[in-house]
């Protein structure tokens, strides 16, 4: 493909608008060619800037249209499985938000689907890999510099949550991407999930436990641990501290201006995922979009959608029961080898 991608982006609340913007402002190789959201004023709003873009409600309309030969998915995670399989009938590079879908079952039928295709056509929208910080601390693990990793320490803090954030979409929402990134660290699955519910917050709507303690563990033995904390009020924070045999490597913590001032010293923390993650978002939609027009698909793939849903389905289950539960994967299929 040597054109510019013309993408549909379905979903044009946080994360859509946010994609729409880059896309038109700051990414080569691409153009907005239709948003697609149920609610039609945010469509037309969405478009509103973007010209030549179109604003429909419907996504497989966008999909059918002749001007379309990509799709960037930003709807809720519940919504994806239809228009994934949709997106792969049309055979068009898809770079789907994480999670790809919700529960395990539903990520394995798109992998199959996938795999009958007979090529990988779906990034994942697992960022945190284009992150400066955890790109350089992967390639620090893989070169053995610092011996064998042996633990992962990981903080995920959001100052709080959007309505209808229920206690699951602690683990299916936001543990989800420490699932991926210790996959993506170890290059190793993790075999088991393990979430303690200790003291919790007042600040939490009714019906969520926050924080919570996730353990998790790798093939190799590699422990894990994330304090999940989605009510934390002061800002939004996402860092790991990694303990090797010869050292010990942290990333994610706040840089930026350090100020002193008024006999006070320090910086700011971030507001939310939006602020902390925009050069990564912008690294991993260049990528996305270079990617295809080499005719290819890099990145977070089905399979790593589908076996961080393994985990999540592990993680939803020890939430209730506090016990040691193992991830349950299907044999990985040779596409992703
Ligand atoms: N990578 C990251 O850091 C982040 C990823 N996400 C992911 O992005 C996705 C979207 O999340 P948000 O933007 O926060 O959600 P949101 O709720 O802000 O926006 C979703 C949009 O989809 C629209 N929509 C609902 N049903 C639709 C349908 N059938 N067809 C077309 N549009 C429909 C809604 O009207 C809304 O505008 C989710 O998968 C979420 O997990 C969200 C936040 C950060
Ligand atoms: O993906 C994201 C949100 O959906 C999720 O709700 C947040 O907890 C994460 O920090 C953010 O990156």
């Amino acid at each position: 493909m040597t054109e510019n991608l013309r993408v549909a982006v379905i979903g044009a609340g946080r994360m859509g608008i946010d994609h729409i913007q880059r896309l038109h402002r700051r990414i080569h190789g691409a153009k907005v060619a239709a948003v697609v959201d149920i609610d039609q004023d945010r469509a037309r709003a969405a478009v509103a800037d973007v010209p030549g873009a179109i604003a429909l409600t419907d996504g497989q309309a966008a999909l059918d249209h002749p001007d379309v030969n990509a799709v960037l998915i930003a709807t809720p995670g519940f919504l994806h499985e239809e228009i994934l399989h949709a997106a792969l009938e049309k055979d068009i590079p898809i770079l789907c938000e994480k999670p790809l879908t919700p529960d395990a079952d539903s990520a394995w039928r798109v992998v199959q689907a996938e795999e009958k295709l007979g090529r990988q056509r779906i990034q994942v929208g697992f960022m945190r890999r284009y992150d400066a910080e955890y790109a350089q601390l992967g390639e620090l693990i893989r070169s053995g510099e610092l011996g064998e990793l042996l633990v992962l320490h990981h903080q995920h803090r959001n100052p709080n949550t959007p309505p209808g954030f229920t206690n699951e979409m602690l683990i299916n929402d936001s543990v989800v991407h420490e699932f991926d990134a210790v996959r993506f660290f170890t290059g190793e699955e993790i075999t088991s999930v393990q979430v303690r519910l200790g003291k919790p917050t007042r600040n939490a709507p009714a019906g969520q436990h926050d924080p919570q303690h996730v353990l998790l563990e790798t093939s190799s033995g590699v422990l894990a641990d994330v304090e999940i904390y989605v009510n934390a009020q002061y800002g939004y924070e996402v860092a790991t501290q990694a303990s090797f045999e010869q050292g010990v490597v942290s990333i994610g913590n706040d840089s930026g201006p350090y100020v002193r001032t008024q006999g006070r010293w320090g910086g700011k923390v971030t507001p939310g995922f939006v602020e902390r993650f925009a050069a990564a978002y912008d690294v991993e939609i260049q990528a996305w979009v270079d990617a295809a027009l080499e005719g290819r698909i890099g990145g977070p793939s089905a399979w790593d959608g589908y076996a961080t849903a393994a985990c999540c389905e592990a993680g939803v289950e020890a939430q209730k029961t506090g016990a040691k539960v193992p991830v349950r994967l299907n044999e990985k299929p040779a596409l992703y080898s």
